[in-house]
């Protein structure tokens, strides 16, 4: 088996624009509870640990005291409404496909480490015709921890046949935090949902668009 090098990327911020769709059925659930909506531009302190913190989140802000059992209710309405609606909104951000396209061309192998649920995140790649282009997807509840422990990209490295180095792309510090408990290089995009400026993270690189993410950039990277 020849060896390749893999690129791993997030999903939410990322990969995918799908903040409008998440924000979207959080509100349809906290509107069962009479709770006030978001905006979009709250995805950045919402998002990141997964669904089920993004609803502790929500209601941690609104001040609203919650128990498992409340939180469990609201996840359930959100996952519902969430997943009929895919694709939704969700879309490639510029220059995405055109960039997995030279990555695979130049020989990478390409997989997914999200915190987001497996299985939505499969259906999601699914549904925008992606999925053929990653040789694994892995969720929030693949492995027994998720980002920022290093356990999900290391796991990630391993499902991959003939993967044996890495570099991680992603847009927030579960990201970056992952990656360098990994002992990878990581790469951050400015457009995506950290909550923070990505310049803080502490990432290898931050790039402004998908343009700057070239084979050339992985293996200078991967030789570092
Ligand atoms: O869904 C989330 O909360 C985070 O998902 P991500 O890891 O793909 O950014
Ligand atoms: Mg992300």
């Amino acid at each position: 088996m020849p060896q390749s090098d893999l690129v791993i990327f997030d999903l939410d911020g990322t990969l995918l624009d799908t903040g409008a769709d998440l924000v979207e059925g959080l509100n349809h659930a906290l509107a069962t509870i009479d709770v006030a909506p978001f905006e979009n531009a709250d995805v950045n302190r919402l998002v990141g640990q997964g669904t089920r913190v993004m609803v502790q989140r929500a209601l941690d802000i609104r001040g609203v005291a919650h128990d498992d059992e409340k939180v469990e209710r609201l996840l359930t309405v959100f996952l519902d409404h969430y997943e009929r609606s895919m694709p939704g909104a969700s879309k490639p951000y510029p220059g995405m496909l055109e960039c997995l396209d030279r990555l695979a061309a130049d020989g990478m192998k390409l997989a997914v480490c999200t915190n987001k649920h497996e299985r939505l995140a499969r259906k999601l790649l699914d549904l925008l015709d992606l999925s053929s282009r990653f040789a694994f997807v892995g969720g929030g509840d693949t492995f027994s921890t998720r980002k920022p422990d290093g356990g999900p990209i290391l796991a990630t490295i391993e499902k991959v046949e003939g993967a044996t180095r890495a570099v991680m792309v992603g847009d927030t510090h579960n990201d970056v935090d992952a990656a360098k408990a990994a002992g990878v290089p990581a790469i951050v995009f400015d457009f995506g949902y950290s909550d923070v400026p990505v310049t803080t993270l502490g990432a290898d690189r931050v790039l402004d668009s998908y343009e700057g993410l070239t084979a050339e950039l992985v293996h200078d990277m991967l030789a570092d």
